[in-house]
């Protein structure tokens, strides 16, 4: 291993990096600027927004936002606490941040409508209370041809000169060079045996299988340890004997010595040894801030498995006490559960063998100092690596440049170490994007392409990123048929099960090197067996505040605008809003909704007929044409409708590579055309001021659909310009979009 380079401590010289991510670009950034920090002699502090404090940012001399924008123009979710603190109203005029020195990083991108908006109004609110920048704002955009790195890369490089020449080092003191291999920022350490068992001196490796003659010894006592933590992972020398049980076909109670039986540990498993293997992580919980119990009542495929995507409806009951419950209610029909997925057995068994980490991987680790992000267990024993690497570390991310960057450090083979370094080189980033993420090639895969690396356990927070948690949409609502209140025997509960339900599509897909891929959630929910306990997190969508209070914003009409899975919060929306059917009553309801085939992934079909007032526009972009053009609802077809030649703006969906109106006249039903072809209805509702509700795939589609809104207000004569209809759209209707 390379030779550590300490950062010197120079007085006055920190920095705090704080990042607001979704899905990780500005967390991989903010590591890589806190890796410049580091070598430019700051003491550097680096996490997500939310877990500092407003008055943590007077205590260190510059502070690095690098905060992505996501929804439509919102503030990442873990960045929401310190955003609503920052934007308290007492603080107004306060100058409160004067001493404050900062530099804003905003990912973005520019096919947005509110492109980098979460970086411009941290900017804005920062000034407003007397923060001042120290480097100029730069906004990162996904659509450039080398994506954010277009403009972050650059961005650096004048930032590390910046900060050089405005803040110079201490005479004698250089900058610590890129090959130079820093300390580790987490502490992380396998507690040594002897501190387990400090009577066990004497202890020896003969003693491993011989506690008959020896009933206290080291092995035996060493592995009721671990038998009592978890009895589904047994000590390593468990997992060998099994492997080495299965390819001999001979007993573990075989006799190492002349009358002394090999006691081995399995004999104390619960399971059989086969089955540790096979597909399903180890339900261990983890201690996830705001937390709740899950288990899994139902796991149905909802796609025909001739359908090339498997389409999940699972359904959970959440356990909680009654004011949880009533919580959760209140948010239920606009809310988001979040699922932490886990690692694979056999990826982590492999990583452990590939990494020589056997001999360690089922001892606890001692964790002094551990990322935010990385939760513990919940039943408060100590993790091992082999839990570390199941249920935190995400072995099987697409690597990044931090992790390439590092990884050099670890390997005693030259011809490695310079080819992980070229990847990093300007102008390979073709070559290490084609390498990675255009396979999306596996940090377990890479780790197979370099033999010669063996990372240090020490080394593993500060290598490995950490697993995100998935959001999915809730797809029930309503408050009656959620809430069991009473037990078998009519008794009043203390706990009260509430049924939550999910739609989610799997991630699998064959890359170009053939492989077939899933999304480590996919796999992780397609295994999920009914009475599994989890822990989740239950929060409210972005678009809750426009909805609620209810049942106020039921009163007014909807149109609801769907394509694939991007249902499951309007079914809720829907379920919520005949709740209020017997009081004052939802308004009438529009659906459009895109899918391939009828009969594939027409989702919830049978249901929506129990909708009063609800009326379903399927469109099927790969269904031949109805034979029988009559549409399933029982309002007229249109009659002043006809296609228009593409001449106005409004009409130019076509620019976006989506469907023209003569390839709908061909059969290929899109939302956007279906909502132009029901023109007058939708006409006539959008002048009553509804609720317009957009939900599926981001990029083109919600594009297009205001667009074809718009055409829509025009061409029905609601408002004379376009311009007049995006003052419609955004004063007389509520528009909410959830995209992804
Ligand atoms: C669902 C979704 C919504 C987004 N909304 C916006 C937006 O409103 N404005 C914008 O500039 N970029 C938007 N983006 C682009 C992200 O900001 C961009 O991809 C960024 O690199 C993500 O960084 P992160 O991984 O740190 O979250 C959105 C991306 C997604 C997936």
């Amino acid at each position: 291993m390379a030779q550590l380079a300490t950062p010197v401590v120079v007085e006055g010289r920190s920095m705090a990096i704080l990042y607001g991510s979704e899905t990780g670009n500005a967390e991989e950034i903010a590591i890589e600027l806190e890796d410049m920090a580091r070598r430019l002699h700051y003491q550097t502090k680096m996490d997500e927004m939310d877990s500092f404090k407003l008055s943590d940012l007077l205590k260190v001399s510059l502070v690095v936002f690098v905060i992505s924008t996501t929804g439509q123009g919102d503030m990442p979710a873990n960045t929401l606490n310190f955003w609503r603190n920052l934007r308290r109203e007492k603080l107004n005029n306060s100058n409160c941040l004067g001493s404050v020195k900062f530099a804003i990083l905003g990912l973005g991108d520019s096919g947005y409508r509110k492109f980098n908006w979460a970086a411009r109004k941290l900017l804005v609110r920062l000034l407003q209370l007397g923060a001042s920048e120290f480097f100029r704002a730069a906004e990162a955009d996904e659509r450039h041809n080398n994506g954010i790195d277009s403009i972050y890369l650059p961005w650096k490089e004048e930032f590390k000169a910046a900060l050089l020449d405005k803040y110079p080092l201490p005479q004698g003191t250089e900058p610590i060079p890129d090959d130079q291999l820093l300390p580790p920022k987490y502490s992380v350490q396998v507690t040594p045996v002897m501190e387990l068992f400090p009577a066990d001196t004497s202890a020896t490796k003969s003693a491993l299988y011989s506690h008959i003659d020896n009933p206290a010894s080291l092995s035996q006592r060493r592995f009721e340890h671990y038998e009592r933590q978890d009895a589904k992972f047994p000590s390593w020398e468990a997992r060998e004997d099994v492997s080495w049980e299965l390819r001999t076909g001979k007993s573990v109670d075989t006799l190492d010595k002349n009358n002394v039986l090999k006691d081995h540990p399995s004999k104390y498993l619960l399971e059989k040894p086969d089955q540790r293997f096979e597909g399903i992580p180890p339900p261990t919980r983890l201690a996830v801030p705001q937390g709740v119990t899950a288990e899994v009542m139902d796991n149905s495929r909802v796609t025909p498995v001739d359908h090339w995507q498997d389409v999940r409806h699972i359904s959970f009951d959440l356990h909680g006490d009654e004011q949880f419950i009533k919580r959760v209610v209140q948010m239920l029909g606009q809310s988001v559960l979040s699922i932490y997925p886990k690692n694979q057995p056999e990826d982590v068994h492999d990583l452990i063998s590939l990494m020589d980490w056997a001999s360690v991987a089922d001892q606890p680790l001692e964790m002094a100092f551990r990322p935010t992000r990385l939760f513990p267990r919940l039943d408060g024993k100590p993790s091992t690596l082999r839990d570390i690497l199941t249920h935190n570390l995400d072995i099987t991310a697409i690597p990044k440049r931090n992790f390439v960057r590092e990884l050099a450090f670890f390997t005693t083979n030259p011809d490695e170490v310079e080819r992980l370094r070229e990847f990093l080189l300007p102008g390979n980033e073709q070559e290490f994007y084609d390498y990675t993420s255009r396979p999306r090639r596996t940090i377990l895969e890479l780790l197979h392409d370099f033999p010669g690396v063996k990372v240090p356990v020490d080394r593993i927070l500060d290598l490995f990123p950490i697993i995100r948690h998935r959001d999915f949409s809730v797809c029930n609502g309503g408050v009656s048929v959620n809430v069991a209140e009473y037990d078998s025997d009519g008794g009043v509960r203390d706990v009260y099960p509430m049924r939550i339900e999910i739609l989610a599509a799997l991630v699998e897909y064959k890359t170009i090197i053939r492989k077939p891929r899933q999304g480590l959630c996919s796999r992780y929910l397609k295994n999920l067996q009914p009475g599994t306990h989890l822990t989740v997190r239950i929060s409210p969508s972005r678009g809750r505040n426009v909805l609620l209070p209810r049942p106020l914003g039921f009163e007014r009409p909807l149109i609801a605008v769907a394509t694939g899975t991007g249902i499951a919060p309007i079914r809720a929306l829907l379920q919520e809003r005949a709740e209020y059917e017997e009081g004052s009553g939802p308004g009438d309801s529009l659906l459009f909704f895109g899918c391939r085939n009828k009969r594939k992934d027409y989702h919830f079909a049978e249901e929506w007929q129990w909708f009063r007032g609800l009326t379903v526009y399927p469109c099927f972009s790969r269904d031949a044409p109805d034979p029988d053009p009559s549409p399933p609802s029982p309002l007229p077809p249109p009659t002043t409708w006809q296609p228009q030649p593409a001449k106005t703006e409004l009409e130019e969906d076509v620019e976006f590579g989506i469907a023209s109106d003569e390839e709908y006249d061909r059969g290929k039903k899109y939302v956007q055309n279906e909502i132009k072809h029901r023109a007058k209805e939708v006409a006539e509702m959008m002048k009553k001021g509804p609720i317009v509700v957009v939900c599926g795939s981001a990029g083109k589609m919600p594009v297009a659909v205001r667009r074809a809104f718009l055409n829509v207000l025009v061409r029905e004569a609601v408002v004379k310009t376009r311009e007049e209809g995006e003052m419609w759209l955004e004063q007389r209707v509520v528009y909410w979009e959830d995209t992804w």
